[in-house]
């Protein structure tokens, strides 16, 4: 049967269309890892993608040839599938143009569709079928910087229970296993009431496409550690995080010994125990403490007892805030030079009674 369906959708909306289906389905499909078993998950994606190509196009689309046919493909594979399918669409759209001397709606030419019996086609998901995905954790791969015992990795662990932490060497190394799908998501430390804000994470926010999805607060304990049978009298360095080091300033300067910043503070931990070093000690967690075999020389050495990090938690896609509860929202600027310019865009925020929490000038942005 031949219907007309007029108008198509222009060319960049059908392809913001499958750009969204694409995210969509690929990241509903890594979320649950089972391409080899996922057959009638898979099938009903292809089938939304088929149904979506249906109302716009000739039914002479072959989606095996696309390579879609395959259980077991990845999501690359379906991904450059749908670009091929997007510029298939966008050429035969052009000859057909060409050939028919078609109507043009909004720059995109209208197309005869054959139907096929749609009915017999599965059913797509709908946002429901994702609302299942385990938000609780579970099977969530979490990337966090530092080694086992790092505060950040308790701050995975907070953010998302049950799941499975992963250490990265740097910041940017969690940011970049969250974009290439090795991890779902990363939590990562922004603010610390007593260090400040750690700027790294806000310049690399800007860098790569990651979106906030929640933040978590630990309370951070810190602890000086030693090997076994060492006094803190006998420590000539510490070595820690610097943001560590820096909410420990009062306890270290008392000790009098030197300071040594590193990568994460149970980093300090497995070095001094690997190197057997006697006179250095460790700001550090307990854990730490306790994973790589170290004493609890002091506890609590923090200069205030009320020392709490915020991390935030990253993933691929945003969320939808809801309105049922008050969401909290991050926007990045850069302004002219110009007087008064932060003014003004601060009036945008005050005259619209909207309260901010936290203003934050990134010096970093005129390095460009
Ligand atoms: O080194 C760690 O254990 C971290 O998790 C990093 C970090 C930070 O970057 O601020 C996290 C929490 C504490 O404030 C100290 C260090």
């Amino acid at each position: 049967m031949l219907a007309t369906l007029q108008p198509a959708p222009s060319w960049p909306t059908f392809r913001k269309l499958c750009q969204n289906e694409v995210k969509a389905w690929s990241s509903a499909l890594l979320a649950r890892r089972r391409y080899e078993i996922c057959s009638p998950f898979f099938q009903q994606v292809k089938a939304r993608m088929v149904t979506a190509v249906y109302d716009v196009k000739e039914a002479a689309w072959n989606m095996p040839a696309l390579g879609l046919d395959s259980e077991a493909s990845g999501s690359a594979q379906w991904q450059s599938a749908c670009a091929v399918l997007m510029s298939q669409w966008a050429t035969s759209l052009e000859e057909k143009k060409a050939e028919e001397g078609s109507p043009i709606f909004n720059g995109i030419a209208s197309v005869t569709v054959t139907r096929g019996d749609l009915t017999t086609l599965p059913k797509p998901l709908s946002v429901t079928d994702f609302a299942l995905e385990p938000m609780h954790g579970s099977h969530l791969r979490v990337a966090y910087q530092g080694v086992p015992g790092a505060y950040s990795e308790a701050a995975a662990h907070k953010a998302y229970p049950n799941c499975e932490a992963v250490p990265c060497e740097q910041f940017e190394a969690a940011f970049q296993a969250v974009e290439l799908w090795l991890v779902d998501r990363a939590v990562l430390p922004v603010e610390n009431s007593l260090g400040g804000s750690i700027h790294r994470n806000y310049d690399l926010l800007l860098r790569h496409r990651l979106h906030i999805v929640g933040e978590i607060q630990i309370a951070v304990h810190h602890c000086l550690l030693g090997l076994p049978g060492v006094k803190k009298e006998e420590l000539r360095r510490v070595m820690s995080h610097p943001q560590a080091l820096a909410q420990c300033e009062l306890s270290l300067s008392k000790l009098k010994v030197t300071r040594e910043a590193v990568d994460d503070t149970a980093g300090a931990a497995q070095f001094i125990a690997a190197h057997n070093l006697r006179d250095t000690g460790a700001v550090a967690s307990s854990r730490a403490a306790e994973i790589y075999g170290l004493d609890i020389l002091a506890d609590g050495i923090q200069d205030d007892l009320d020392n709490v990090t915020r991390f935030m938690m990253l993933a691929r896609e945003p969320i939808i805030p809801r309105n049922d509860r008050p969401f909290k929202t991050s926007i990045v600027f850069t302004l002219e030079e110009g007087p008064g310019v932060l003014f003004k865009a601060l009036a945008v925020f005050a005259l619209r009674n909207i309260n901010l929490t936290k203003v934050l000038r990134l010096s970093f942005l005129y390095r460009f």
